[in-house]
């Protein structure tokens, strides 16, 4: 069957972060083959504030105007269970304040240090009008004191559920079978093959 006029023949992702886009690629290359192409767009977009998903889709629309076509972000949380969720989508700012030791003291004066890494990707066709998809990919796990290279944001903090590795310890091909990333790119991968005219 030929390819649904919802699949675009490329699709820009606009990010700052290189470390995502490194993830997004690799995670790509990794599974089938698709039917269009991602490149990248190097925008500094906004750090909005809200439930993430409404954060999510302003994301994108704030892209969609700069790049035009089809254009797809992420926005990343981490959230700690013990405070209802939150730093959640304003992770950034405490990881840049606090760093990561300061992100464990938050947590000192309760017993739950689980949590979980939340990505939301949106995805808005070429088009005017066209309402952003969004798809939700968690992680759960607990926050621990640093240990392996600090090389990707909160990566040495955050020990996921099934493993004694911290994000940062895993080699990234695991990682990028089990992140929170690759499970919100898995389904918007399945809504982009599969979505109907
Ligand atoms: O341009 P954008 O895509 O928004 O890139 P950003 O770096 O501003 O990213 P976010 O707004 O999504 O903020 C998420 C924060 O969490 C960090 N982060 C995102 N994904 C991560 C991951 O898989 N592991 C560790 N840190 C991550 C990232 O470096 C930011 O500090
Ligand atoms: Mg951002």
């Amino acid at each position: 069957m030929a390819a649904s006029s919802k699949v675009a023949s490329e699709i820009m992702f606009a990010t700052g972060n290189a470390n995502k886009l490194r993830e997004v690629v690799a995670i790509l290359e990794a599974g089938h083959p698709l039917p269009f192409a991602v490149k990248a767009a190097n925008l500094d977009l906004p750090e909005l504030q809200g439930e993430p998903t409404e954060i999510a889709k302003e994301k994108c629309r704030l892209a969609a105007q700069q790049v035009g076509g089809a254009v797809m972000v992420e926005d990343t949380s981490l959230c700690f269970n013990a405070m209802g969720g939150l730093p959640g989508p304003y992770i950034k700012w405490f990881l840049q304040k606090l760093g990561h030791e300061g992100l464990n003291k938050m947590l000192a004066g309760f017993e739950d240090k689980t949590g979980y890494a939340q990505c939301i990707f949106a995805y808005s066709p070429a088009g005017p009008g066209a309402e952003p998809q969004v798809f939700v990919g968690r992680t759960g796990g607990r926050i621990v004191p640093a240990r392996g290279p600090a090389s990707f944001g909160w990566d040495p903090i955050f020990q996921p559920d099934g493993y004694e590795e911290t994000y940062a310890q895993l080699d990234k091909a695991v990682k990028n079978t089990i992140s929170h990333r690759y499970r919100a790119l898995d389904k918007l991968r399945d809504y982009l093959l599969s979505s109907p005219a």
